[in-house]
């Protein structure tokens, strides 16, 4: 499985794009998240909605849902199909009462049903999405009262959705087999909604040598160096885990 990161930035990050992912196995291409940056974001990495095959939504926060707006139109408009929406069942209301209805309904379309395929998911189930890639959804703090889903694929990656830290958590995914994690980092503490790179810090080496840092700020560069054995994901750079 490859996964290229879109974008590697936090939510008010310039230099770096959303923290938004393509992940590719052979046959089949899943966005995991869409935030406000992502349609240009896209377009910059040569890419088009059209080849995506679906998307996956971790939570309901503009820096990974705000450019679904675009998706949807743009696959009506311009390319004639209804994008595969793959979301926790607990967030669908949410996504189009609060965030997408507004700008989407017109005339009979009314419902998020006309804009995507939305293919609802459990958390804790396995649910293979094309043969060769898997998801299960594992809800994490980030917000009191808003879901937000972090992501295990294949039983080996995790794929954090804006999580605070909790080594307890790490180490349990690392006994059931993962043995890569992607991590949001808030580089500057308190983390208070997420991880932050001092947290981060206080983890075993040998749990550090698996952890990517993503959804950071843009003085990343700054902190080269001074991330103990964890190591930060590079925006658009291609890794296979
Ligand atoms: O306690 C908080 C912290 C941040 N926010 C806002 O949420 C969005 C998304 O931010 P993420 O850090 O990517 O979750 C952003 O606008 C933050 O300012 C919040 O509402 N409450
Ligand atoms: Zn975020
Ligand atoms: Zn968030």
């Amino acid at each position: 499985m490859n996964i290229q990161m879109i974008g590697t930035g936090s939510a008010f990050a310039k230099k770096y794009d959303n923290n938004n992912a393509l992940i590719e196995v052979p046959g089949f291409k899943l966005l995991v998240d869409c935030g406000i940056t992502l349609p240009k974001a896209l377009h910059e990495t040569n890419r088009s909605f059209d080849e995506l095959d679906a998307v996956l939504i971790s939570h309901i926060h503009g820096d990974h849902v705000g450019g679904l707006e675009e998706y949807a139109f743009q696959m009506m408009f311009l390319y004639g199909k209804k994008p595969v929406l793959y979301i926790a069942s607990s967030l669908v209301e949410p996504l189009w009462e609060q965030t997408l209805r507004g700008g989407l309904t017109q005339g009979p379309l009314q419902s998020i049903d006309d804009f995507f395929e939305v293919r609802r998911l459990e958390e804790g189930v396995e649910h293979e999405l094309h043969p060769g890639l898997t998801v299960r959804l594992l809800q994490t703090e980030h917000i009191v009262g808003k879901n937000s889903y972090s992501f295990i694929f294949n039983q080996h990656f995790f794929y954090s959705a804006d999580m605070k830290f909790s080594q307890a958590l790490l180490e349990q995914l690392v006994e059931n087999g993962v043995n890569t994690i992607f991590h949001d980092c808030q580089l500057i503490a308190p983390g208070v909604v997420h991880a932050c790179l001092d947290e981060l810090l206080t983890l075993p080496e040998p749990l550090q040598e698996k952890v990517w840092l993503m959804h950071y700020g843009d003085t990343m560069e700054n902190y080269i160096g001074h991330t103990g054995k964890m190591r930060f994901v590079q925006q658009r750079e291609i890794y296979t885990v």
